[in-house]
């Protein structure tokens, strides 16, 4: 047996046994003991089941995914969303709900092909869906975002959107698009955000986001020059602040949370954290 959670595409929806999680609009099924459920028990439950994916193992044992047309109510169960399970509880299980989510998301996205429109099938051995026409195989969808935390020495940069939590500020952060390297990317982000120049971007590291399918790559740059000015409609207010006088941050399990607490322990010379994948 290996420890731990490993995807795989290798499962057969016809071999009975293992783990499976539920998955609706409303987010996943879960009961005291968590989101994990034997998958016989599940499958007699009064679900209405869109698809079945195998995802992986968790420490050995096979995982699959059902995905819902809508939720139920499953006695002694509720349901919760992704960013829940994101925010407390047990990191390992929330990867597996984070691949669960993003596998079955893209599984409903490419159900027809994008080319011709005909209907796709799912490849065996290998995560993509096949148009036979066009001979086009689509694979699971990651958006590349940049996320930066910009300091001057004891001050930092942070922002809001109107679409945070009251209060908090957090790092900039913005998809690529084509054409762009991760550096460019960051520079525009960072012009069109707040009108600064950076210098010094440093590479720090990366975190899968499943919001829906982000694959946040995060930096940290100096301040080279020019004053905030906020981008109209999507940062509601940027400032400087004092390292020692910090608003409300990010959830501390995010990149954003991780940038701001590495740079304090490395200027208060705390110990520093550690980046949860
Ligand atoms: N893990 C973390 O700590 C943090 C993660 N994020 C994530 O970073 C990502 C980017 O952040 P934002 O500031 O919202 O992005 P942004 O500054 O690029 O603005 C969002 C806009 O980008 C466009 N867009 C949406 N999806 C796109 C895609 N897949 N490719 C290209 N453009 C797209 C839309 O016009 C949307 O309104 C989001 O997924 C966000 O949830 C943001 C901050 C912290
Ligand atoms: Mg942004
Ligand atoms: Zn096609």
């Amino acid at each position: 047996m290996t420890p731990g959670w490993i995807t795989t595409t290798l499962l057969d929806n016809d071999t009975p046994g293992g783990w499976a999680v539920a998955r609706s609009r409303e987010g996943f099924l879960h009961d005291d003991n968590g989101p994990l459920f034997p998958r016989e028990w599940l499958k007699r439950q009064d679900l209405s089941v869109f698809a079945e994916h195998g995802i992986g193992h968790l420490d050995g044992e096979p995982v699959y995914l059902l995905e819902l047309n809508a939720a139920s109510d499953v006695p002694g169960c509720s349901w919760q969303g992704l960013r829940g399970f994101m925010l407390q509880g047990d990191h390992t299980l929330y990867k597996v709900l984070g691949y669960a989510a993003q596998i079955g998301t893209w599984a409903r996205e490419h159900r027809f092909c994008g080319s011709c429109g005909q209907a796709m099938a799912k490849v065996p051995r290998e995560r993509a869906m096949y148009c036979q026409a066009c001979d086009l195989r689509s694979y699971p969808r990651i958006s590349p975002s940049m996320i930066v935390l910009i300091t001057r020495g004891d001050e930092i940069l942070l922002a809001r959107s109107p679409r945070f939590v009251s209060g908090v500020y957090s790092t900039l952060a913005g998809f690529a698009e084509p054409g762009e390297s991760a550096e460019d990317c960051l520079i525009r982000e960072v012009r069109e955000e707040v009108q600064v120049e950076v210098k010094n971007i440093q590479y720090i590291g990366s975190q899968c986001w499943p919001f829906p399918h982000s694959m946040m790559l995060g930096f940290h740059a100096e301040y080279a020059g020019g004053d905030i000015v906020p981008q109209a409609d999507e940062i509601e207010d940027a400032q400087w602040f004092n390292i020692r006088e910090l608003p409300p941050l990010p959830a501390s399990r995010s990149i954003a949370r991780y940038l701001i607490d590495l740079y304090l322990a490395r200027r208060l010379g705390h110990a520093e954290p550690v980046l949860p994948g």
